[in-house]
């Protein structure tokens, strides 16, 4: 699985930077494994991916995908196994990692604006006096304009769409200036036009050169959006191209059900 990893970096990576070093970033997940207790959510999970595409973790319900986003975002730490982002351990380069939890795990009725909330995304990476300077606020506003939230900057989130609420926390991610942002159910409460648009920024933000990762339920609509797909049931069942992975002989192994016509990937 490995290939040679290019010396560690804590450099700062900058807007465009992304794009002119596509391959140079490797995420590496080898033989990760979580417990709950006694319950074993993730068994022996291995993969390794560059930045420059965007994945999708699928399986059925308690797959064990939110695990593994929790697990690479750093909040939960694995039993056994290891996370590498250019042969170092992940959380051993800070500011790598943007996540966008579940709605769900979001109290969407607390008082912050949406630039306030984008602008919470230049934190890690302020010195010891926490001041904002110009870069920072730059940075801000072209977060704001990518997701086309500036004229939505100065409302609450509570006053948003579901979908602006999404791209509200999407922008604070690219604020931070991540290689890799996990994206927990993103599209889950979209409607379909929203869904395509978020369809389009994670593909944009791939070719970017960042690495979009997203747990995801739809098997209709994943081949659309994503180029590699990470199938799951505690355990890795298959890990590629999505017309390789979402074979019907593979949703039904790991479903437990018959794929619908539309459900394999064209
Ligand atoms: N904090 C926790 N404590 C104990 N068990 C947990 C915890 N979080 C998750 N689990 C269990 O771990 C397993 C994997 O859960 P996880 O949420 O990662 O699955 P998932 O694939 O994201 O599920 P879903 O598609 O339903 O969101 C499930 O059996 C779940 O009940």
């Amino acid at each position: 699985m490995n290939s040679p990893a290019p010396p560690c970096t804590q450099d700062h990576i900058c807007w465009g930077a992304h794009a002119s070093h596509p391959d140079r970033h490797r995420l590496e997940v080898d033989s990760l494994s979580v417990y709950y207790g006694s319950l074993l959510a993730l068994n022996g999970i291995s993969f390794s991916i560059t930045c420059g595409h965007t994945l999708a973790l699928m399986g059925p319900n308690g797959a064990g995908k939110s695990t593994l986003i929790k697990a690479l975002a750093g909040l939960i730490r694995p039993d056994s196994g290891k996370i590498l982002w250019n042969g170092c351990p992940l959380h051993d380069t800070p500011g790598e990692i943007a996540y966008l939890p579940q709605r769900s795990d979001v109290d969407w009725s607390f008082p912050i604006t949406v630039r306030a909330l984008v602008e919470m995304g230049r934190y890690p990476s302020l010195g010891l006096w926490k001041k904002f300077g110009r870069h920072d606020r730059d940075i801000v506003e072209k977060s704001l304009h990518v997701l086309g939230m500036e004229s939505l900057a100065d409302r609450q989130i509570s006053e948003l769409s579901g979908g602006q609420q999404q791209r509200a926390f999407l922008a604070r991610a690219l604020a931070q200036e991540a290689h890799v942002l996990l994206l927990d159910e993103p599209f889950t409460g979209l409607d379909a036009p929203a869904s395509q648009s978020l369809g389009r920024l994670l593909d944009s933000l791939s070719a970017e050169g960042r690495l979009v990762i997203a747990s995801h339920h739809d098997l209709n609509t994943a081949a659309d959006i994503f180029d590699t797909i990470l199938l799951m049931n505690r355990e890795l069942a298959a890990f590629g191209p999505p017309k390789e992975v979402l074979t019907p002989a593979r949703i039904r192994e790991t479903y437990g059900m018959e794929p619908q016509p539309e459900t394999q990937a064209s």
